[in-house]
């Protein structure tokens, strides 16, 4: 025998007690259905009650459309109208109770336990003998077989009067019968009810009383999932559980199955499945005391409730005295106040506990109650309570005695500035429970099961400022790389951000980085790069990846909030890791401390790998004693296209053509750029540098640097373009070429400025404009390491940009 319980969703209407039909009528054993109300009903029920013990004559329109729902449900379902004649008088006495009950309760303005469950109730009592002559299932009313007492202010199963009651039944049993669930009566014959969702319940305890040999949970989901798909859109429904993992997750927030309904089944080893109404094909969570083959995954579930607060009570006068948790939890107790989780330091300072929100000031009035003399002597100090709290949990039997478990969960919150407030994990390793705020859920759910479940692939979500030069080639980079990505690499970039200087474009899901930018172009919301950060910290989205390819100062000045909002930051722009020290050591301590990133691998020598290796030679014990590079592409191509026919003045438009220099050539003629570099390669190699500690002798002459204006900048260094074409020919009769050099040395000096090299000099070769690092340290002492390449340009920077980007991912 098997008994099949369909929920409100799946009873919500005609066409869904159809399907239902056909669930049934597929069955080949026998069957016993346990139907809820009609979708919604009572809800509306409840609310009829209430607005009449308020006085609010609402209430009978109220009633009259609940009676209304179901006569259309009768009239649809019914086309003989005789047949529904026959239901409707079969309905008229709970009608007629509704009525007059509710009428009662508005005369006297008064709504007592009794009647509310009696009201409450009849929503099964219509909707399980109209699905029943539907179904043409023999009808059994469960009030008189359930049975419950009261106890701390709530309905109780009898469970030995309701099993003596049910085994009475069995022989009573048709092919197909059909109970509703949820209500019962006491042992005056008063109308209970078993609680919200107690229709599970009594499917259950029917299972349990029949020796059934499977209780079906019908319901609109395809069964538990990894977690709530609303938050997780990856989650995916869990194929088995145990019962413990099914009671654990449908306590901790998976509204799938009542939590009661799993112990009489466990209890008579009796297997459960969720199963959907509206998709009966797929297969559904079975959960059962069966063993797993292949062992299964550590963690099952992750659940969360929202809408909790943690209260926190301290003090020193707590600390080895016993009868304090005691005392605590009977004042809770005492006003029916649900503890979610319990926490205590082995310390015995303070204990916390998560209660629902909306019972926190009683929680506390009654603990102030219990320990007023504690309070006034300062034996406790305090009772704190944080609202807006959630609790989150990870639950799997398979967790028992496996190590590293707790340590990847909070690791992976951890890194991405998730704060845990209290944890909880019983000695049966099957749950571990943490409290956080509740804004951070969606991050948290999200890491977590990205960490346990989906460690197939990982996912970055991207915020990127300037869509210029590089930053457009890099949105070209990112469409075309993606798929490839997520299929070689198992890496999933969204673009979440796209901000210009008058505005930005965001997208929770993701956009398109084709077209990012034309669509940032018409639709971008006005803000400045401030805005821009509040959004992404307000977004608070796992493995957030910040993307600088702009060279504003003020864009460098927000990756310190960002990377302390844990955001990672991959930039491309100088500006951050070339002001003071104290600013860059900060903002790589700040990325260290929170184990998230903070990349500029392209700051030096654009997509060449500079900083990387001096980093590895350092990390590996070595010593950098001495740098020699040429660090500009702008400069080495002008010196290496200055002609006869090519003077300065047009080679520093091609330079910027060419998508070489700064969005400011100046900045790149002025030597600056080369001291930026110069500044960042010292750092990386471990020397405490700072801009005086460069010495630097600019490309042009400091005078053309002053003027105002770029544009008489560019109209007055045509004066140089006779001056450089006779240093250069001097230089070439001398068979030396010339170049813009950078050199560091051991005593943590710098000199920047052009030199002449002859034939012999690593520099002399440089075509075009590449760039060139000489790092000599312990290990290089005789022969230099020398890394030499491109040093400039769109494609190789945004290249560069893309691989900082893959490597926050760890992939
Ligand atoms: N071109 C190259 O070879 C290399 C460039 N870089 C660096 O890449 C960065 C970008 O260079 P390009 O793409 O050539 O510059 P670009 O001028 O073409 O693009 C910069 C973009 O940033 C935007 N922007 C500037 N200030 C902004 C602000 N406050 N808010 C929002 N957006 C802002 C601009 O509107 C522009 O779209 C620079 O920092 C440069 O030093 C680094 C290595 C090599
Ligand atoms: N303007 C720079 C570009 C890379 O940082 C250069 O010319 O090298």
């Amino acid at each position: 025998m098997k008994i099949l319980k369909f929920g409100g969703t799946s009873v919500g209407s005609a066409d869904n007690i159809r399907r239902v039909k056909d669930i049934i009528q597929n069955q080949n054993n026998r069957v016993v259905i346990v139907v809820s109300a009609l979708g919604g009903i009572t809800d509306r029920l409840i609310k009829a009650a209430t607005l009449a013990a308020e006085g609010d004559g609402q209430y009978a329109s109220e009633v009259k459309q609940i009676v209304e729902i179901h006569q259309d449900s009768i009239k649809s379902l019914f086309s003989d109208e005789q047949k529904q004649q026959e239901v409707f008088d079969m309905v008229a006495p709970e009608f007629d109770e509704l009525n007059s009950i509710t009428k009662g309760v508005f005369l006297i303005r008064e709504l007592s336990r009794k009647s509310l469950e009696s009201i409450s109730g009849i929503g099964e009592r219509l909707s399980s003998k109209i699905i029943a002559s539907f179904l043409n299932a023999k009808w059994f009313d469960s009030r008189k077989y359930i049975k419950t007492y009261v106890e701390y202010g709530r309905s109780q199963v009898d469970l030995e009067a309701t099993n003596k009651l049910l085994l009475e039944v069995v022989p009573k049993l048709d092919k197909i019968s059909l109970f509703p669930g949820f209500i019962s009566s006491n042992k005056k014959g008063d109308n209970t009810t078993l609680g919200r969702g107690g229709s599970d319940y009594t499917a259950s305890l029917l299972a349990a009383s029949f020796d059934a040999d499977m209780l079906e949970i019908w319901t609109d989901v395809n069964g538990f999932m990894t977690a709530d798909p609303k938050v997780i859109s990856r989650a995916y429904c869990i194929e088995h559980l145990s019962y413990a993992e099914a009671m654990e997750l449908s306590h901790f927030g998976a509204k799938v199955i009542y939590p009661p309904t799993i112990l009489p089944a466990y209890q008579k080893k009796i297997p459960i499945t969720i199963k959907n109404t509206f998709n009966p094909e797929t297969p559904g969570t079975l959960i059962d005391g069966q063993k797993e083959t292949p062992k299964p995954r550590q963690i099952k579930g992750i659940s969360s409730i929202k809408n909790v607060s943690l209260l926190t009570v301290h003090g020193m006068g707590m600390v080895g005295v016993s009868g304090i948790s005691m005392r605590l939890f009977a004042s809770l107790a005492a006003e029916e106040i649900n503890v979610i989780l319990i926490s205590q330091a082995s310390s015995e300072n303070s204990i916390s506990i998560v209660i629902e929100s909306d019972q926190s000031e009683k929680a506390r009035k009654a603990i102030e109650k219990e320990f007023k003399r504690e309070l006034d002597d300062r034996h406790i100090s305090g009772i704190v309570i944080d609202d807006q709290m959630a609790v989150v949990a990870i639950v799997g039997e398979n967790m028992k005695h496996t190590t590293g478990m707790s340590g990847l969960l909070f690791n992976s919150v951890g890194k991405n500035g998730v704060n845990v407030y209290a944890i909880a994990q019983g000695a049966s390793e099957l749950n571990i429970s943490f409290v956080i705020k509740e804004r951070d859920i969606k991050k948290a759910l999200n890491v977590i099961h990205e960490s346990f479940f989906l460690s197939d692939y990982s996912r970055l979500n991207l915020f990127l400022v300037g869509k210029g030069t590089v930053g457009s080639k890099l949105l070209n980079k990112i469409a075309a790389q993606s798929e490839k990505l997520m299929n070689e690499n198992r890496l999933k970039i969204r673009l979440i951000g796209l901000a210009g200087r008058k505005g930005m474009l965001l997208n929770n899901e993701g956009m398109d980085a084709s077209t990012a930018i034309e669509n940032l172009e018409k639709e971008s919301i006005p803000g400045t790069v401030e805005d821009f950060r509040d959004r992404i910290i307000d977004m608070n989205l796992a493995n957030s990846v910040f993307v600088d390819c702009s060279a504003s100062g003020e864009v460098a000045a927000i990756y310190q909030s960002l990377l302390d909002a844990n955001v990672s930051v991959v930039t491309a722009n100088k500006i951050a890791s070339s002001s003071s020290y104290s600013t860059y050591k900060k903002l790589k301590d700040t990325a260290r401390e929170k184990g998230i990133r903070f990349f500029f691998e392209t700051n030096v020598g654009a997509g060449l790998p500079i900083i990387a290796p001096i980093n590895d030679l350092v990390r590996s014990g070595d010593k950098i004693v001495r740098l020699e590079a040429v660090l500009s592409g702008t400069l080495n191509y002008i010196v290496n296209t200055l002609s006869e026919d090519k003077p300065l003045s047009e080679v520093i438009i091609e330079a910027k053509e060419k998508g070489f220099s700064e969005p400011d050539p100046r900045v790149d003629l002025s030597g600056t750029d080369v001291v930026r570099k110069s500044l960042i390669l010292a750092r990386e190699s471990g020397y405490n540098l700072e801009e005086a500690d460069v010495q630097v002798e600019p490309f042009v002459p400091q005078e053309y640097l002053d003027l105002p204006s770029l544009e008489e900048f560019m109209r007055k260094v045509k004066e140089l373009d006779a001056p450089f074409e006779e240093r250069r020919q001097k230089a070439l009769k001398e068979g030396k070429r010339l170049r813009y050099g950078a050199r560091l040395t051991s005593e943590g000096k710098a000199v920047v400025g052009l030199m002449e090299v002859d034939r012999t000099h690593p520099f002399y070769d440089l075509e075009g404009s590449n760039n060139i690092v000489l790092i000599w340290s312990e290990h290089y002492f005789e022969h230099p390491m020398q890394i030499k390449g491109y040093g400039a340009g769109a494609d190789v920077t945004a290249a560069g940009v893309f691989a900082d980007i893959i490597k926050v991912a760890n992939v």
